[in-house]
């Protein structure tokens, strides 16, 4: 069975709690933007992509359900501050920003028509946020064809271990996932040996969310700490070298700097060290040639009690209790924290941005040049075989 983060029909919009994983899959419902911007704030549902498209659905279902004008001028007004709100719940992802802004451009131009009714410019709307859906799975299949195909030709044929971190799978996305959408790509191409997901603190995408996909779709795969993913680049023989590091993005900046979860940056300077390669897997929908460096990239701090409690069944030493979940603190009361939930990868340690057209390598001169795929959103460039656009 597939699984599905969203949950989507006209009227009704349900979120996979990420918050319950792995051990409850239960649904929330989102009635409204408010819902969606709660569960959001919450990380009940989390993931560029995915978020940006919660967002949107959420104020979809809210008009397809809701008493909104049925003037044009009164609806897109609505649409656009709904946006503005929605926008505000995580700062640091593109996505959300870039739908929205999308988004308004749609509700305004289907306004400007002068027979234009509120229906209308609902219907403008609502077919666009539904469309997000079915575009992220079709851009993350691409991404894993090309990521795929890129790793294998590096690796001149046989398998490839590669490892991973946080959660870019069907859980962050409309589904397949960017990173995880590349080892996807290469277990059914035949080529992963095995893939390595990194447990993620303090929110756990990796061992609660990517383990959870990667057991759900049986590919060969080990969870490490985050502290060991670093030591597997030196530890393992040469026959069990890890390939390349993948990882998800959340910001690519104009000049290819990217914003991804922290840890990130870490794991770059240690493939740099060990000659791994090292690829950010992202639709062009997080690119963002507006932000001329991961200078500009806002980070996002979460709560310290994200750090310092952790949640989940009780485990009586035999098996998990999952009437009794448990809250309990893992460090000294009273210390200040800091929990930065991003950090910025400069792009003189990135080997390639995979995107939904091809893998964007980094010139002569060791820059990336992302116009051309972004131009590409023009269907100008048409998609690229292996090796950069
Ligand atoms: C394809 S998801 C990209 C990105 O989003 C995640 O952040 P979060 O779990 O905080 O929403 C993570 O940084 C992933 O790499």
């Amino acid at each position: 069975m597939v699984l599905e983060a969203i949950r989507y029909k006209p009227g009704s919009l349900q979120i996979l709690n990420q918050l319950k994983l792995p051990h409850q899959e239960e649904y929330d419902e989102v009635k409204n933007s408010t819902d969606g911007w709660h569960a959001i704030k919450e990380m009940r549902t989390r993931g560029a992509p995915a978020i940006a498209i919660v967002a949107a659905l959420s104020l979809a279902v809210e008009l397809q359900t809701g008493a909104v004008s049925d003037q044009a001028e009164e609806v897109s007004a609505f649409i656009i501050e709904k946006l503005d709100y929605l926008v505000t719940s995580r700062p640091t992802a593109v996505n959300l920003a870039d739908a929205a802004r999308k988004l308004k451009k749609i509700v305004e131009s289907a306004a400007k028509h002068a027979s234009s009714t509120g229906d209308a410019v609902k219907k403008a709307y609502c077919d666009a946020a539904a469309q997000m859906l079915i575009s992220d799975v079709a851009d993350n299949q691409g991404i894993g064809k090309y990521g795929a195909a890129w790793i294998e030709q590096q690796a001149g044929g046989g398998q490839v271990s590669v490892l991973t971190h946080c959660n870019t799978g069907s859980l962050a996305t409309a589904g397949y996932g960017t990173a995880l959408g590349v080892i996807r790509s290469l277990h059914a191409n035949g080529s992963l040996k095995r893939a390595f997901c990194t447990e993620t603190r303090p929110y756990n995408q990796g061992s609660r969310l990517t383990a959870f996909e990667l057991v759900h779709d049986n590919i060969p795969a080990t969870l490490v700490t985050d502290s060991m993913a670093s030591a597997l680049l030196r530890l393992r023989g040469p026959t069990e070298r890890i390939a390349a590091i993948v990882v998800g993005a959340d910001r690519v900046a104009a000049n290819g700097d990217t914003a991804n979860k922290i840890g990130t940056y870490q794991l770059a300077i240690t493939a740099k060290h060990h000659g791994v390669k090292f690829l950010v897997a992202a639709p062009r929908t997080t690119i963002d040639l507006h932000t001329k460096s991961g200078a500009d990239i806002t980070i996002e701090e979460r709560p310290g009690k994200e750090m310092t409690f952790i949640k989940g069944p009780r485990y009586d030493g035999v098996d998990l209790d999952l009437s009794q979940v448990e809250t309990v603190s893992i460090a000294a009361k009273g210390i200040d924290v800091w929990n930065p939930a991003f950090d910025v990868t400069p792009a003189e340690l990135i080997d390639g941005i995979i995107t939904e057209l091809g893998v964007v390598e980094k010139s002569a001169e060791g820059v990336f040049d992302l116009s051309l795929a972004m131009e590409a959103h023009n269907e100008t460039v048409k998609p690229t075989s292996v090796g950069g656009l």
